[in-house]
């Protein structure tokens, strides 16, 4: 099967319109059908040995949510001493989450145990079915881009709050805590680069030939 000129034209549109997504979520539901896709392009993700090592716990309820936003405040204080005073204030006055705000909340775990114990590919680098469940998260981060959703990834908050509160088994990992919703708009930009906190690297600077030490 053949990509048309069409279609590729929209996937790039799609990568480069993410955003991590924070604020300017509407009250607008996520139809089920929509949900399905969006998890069903997660579940097609690349994994080492197809090992598919992914869950996906889906969180609506206030109480659940209120839970994991007390969880967040408590991270974000004790982020903000890892950074120098000059950075701290800047740090605390962006917004890094929507927990309350965006409908849906995804946690995405990996059972590491998952089609094991021998897999392949996993033998000599046994961390890459942590990398595999981060390319689901990927495909549902642009698949939700593509259906105009807009999706935010928390990490600032410690695995023992959602594994408490989302009730996780200990022998499961904890990847990720996304927020979804529709939003208002999209930025252009990151915002963390918008506000001058980190422009984006050139890439011919990332670019190696051959060897380490020769750029493009
Ligand atoms: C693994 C991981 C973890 C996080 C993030 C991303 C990734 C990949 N990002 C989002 C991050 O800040 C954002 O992707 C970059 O600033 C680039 O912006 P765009 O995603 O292009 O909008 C993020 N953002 C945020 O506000 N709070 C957070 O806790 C996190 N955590």
């Amino acid at each position: 099967m053949n990509i048309t000129d069409v279609e590729r034209d929209a996937l790039y549109k799609v990568i480069y319109s993410r955003r991590d997504v924070r604020k300017d979520f509407i009250s607008k539901a996520i139809p089920d059908e929509v949900l399905a896709r969006i998890l069903k392009a997660g579940h097609h993700a690349p994994s080492v040995g197809f090992m598919q090592p992914w869950d996906f716990i889906l969180v609506t309820e206030e109480e659940t949510k209120n839970a994991l936003k007390k969880g967040y405040e408590l991270a974000s204080v004790e982020s903000a001493q890892k950074f120098s005073e000059e950075k701290r204030e800047e740090y605390q006055s962006f917004k890094l989450e929507g927990i309350l705000e965006a409908p849906l909340g995804i946690c995405v775990t990996c059972d590491r145990e998952r089609n094991g114990p021998v897999v392949i590919g996993r033998t000599i680098k046994p961390e890459m079915d942590l990398y595999s469940t981060v390319c689901a998260i990927q495909n549902i981060w642009l698949a939700a881009r593509a259906e105009n959703i807009g999706l935010g990834w928390v990490s600032i908050i410690h695995d023992d709050v959602l594994r408490e509160t989302l009730d996780i088994p200990d022998n499961i990992e904890i990847i990720a805590y996304l927020c979804l919703g529709y939003v208002s708009n999209f930025k252009d930009k990151p915002e963390l680069e918008t506000f001058g906190w980190l422009p984006r690297e050139n890439i011919s600077q990332l670019i190696h030939k051959e060897k380490w030490s020769k750029k493009a």
